[in-house]
């Protein structure tokens, strides 16, 4: 397993938590999308996966893991290739191997010709494309991403995509968030679905159209009416 979540609370506050009860793992070569409403509680879970909100009761077990947050978060100071050179002096990796790849993965997402810029003048897109680069070069056994397909052009998010399809073959586990749900349904191995703060349900999209009572619904029907079940909602 690369991660193993059993969230009983967790919240910004002790007296409100945003999230109750929210259990699910991943398994190496799995990838899990975590879809809900807008304030539903997807980057909160993912906040409290990775340890960076305080009131958090419960267990995680995560695996090594590159985290891409869904609003870029780049040093100031650096320029992309002094954040890969920062990279590879935490890593014990080869260094002409490792330089090798984080030119492939720039040329990949077009990037070669900035490498040498200080990202923060940078576009929302391009940024999110260096860190990207930065998590595939650490080749972690788990990769979060929060809701990867908002800031990407069409060339970069099929790119992403084909790496992400590589990174299961060689046994890394994903957790995805996103709201763009026709992907979500053709890519995802099993989904958790958060609505105010809980689990509504979690499987595979045969298991979500089955609780959905939908047999051959979309992921978005299937979403919609398994959302409004619940009376929290909206
Ligand atoms: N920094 C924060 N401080 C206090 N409350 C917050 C903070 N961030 C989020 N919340 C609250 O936590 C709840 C869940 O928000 P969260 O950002 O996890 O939702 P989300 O499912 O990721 O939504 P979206 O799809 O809109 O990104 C919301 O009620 C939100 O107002």
């Amino acid at each position: 397993m690369v991660l193993h979540v059993e969230i009983k609370e967790a919240g910004y506050s002790l007296e409100s938590p945003v999230l109750k009860d929210i259990k699910f793992s991943i398994h190496p070569g799995e990838l899990v999308g975590i879809i809900g409403p807008n304030g539903a509680g997807k980057s909160t879970t993912i906040k409290s996966i990775i340890g960076i909100i305080n009131h958090v009761k419960g267990d995680i077990d995560i695996s090594n893991y590159a985290y891409i947050p869904e609003r870029p978060i780049l040093y100031e100071r650096l320029t992309v290739w002094e954040h890969i050179d920062f990279l590879l002096s935490t890593l014990d990796v080869d260094e002409k191997q490792f330089n090798a790849k984080a030119e492939e993965l720039l040329k990949l997402f077009n990037l070669p010709q900035v490498a040498h810029q200080y990202p923060d003048s940078f576009s929302k897109g391009m940024q999110q494309k260096v860190m990207l680069v930065l998590a595939f070069l650490k080749q972690p056994d788990l990769y979060i991403i929060d809701e990867p397909f908002m800031g990407l052009d069409p060339k970069a998010i099929k790119r992403l995509l084909q790496l992400i399809g590589a990174e299961k073959v060689k046994g890394a586990g994903i957790l995805m968030s996103t709201h763009v749900l026709d992907t979500a349904e053709k890519i995802c191995d099993r989904f958790v679905l958060i609505s105010d703060g809980k689990l509504i349900t979690q499987g595979t999209f045969e298991e979500i159209r089955e609780s959905s009572g939908l047999d051959q619904g979309s992921l978005l029907d299937c979403f919609d009416i398994l959302t409004e079940r619940d009376p929290h909602v909206w």
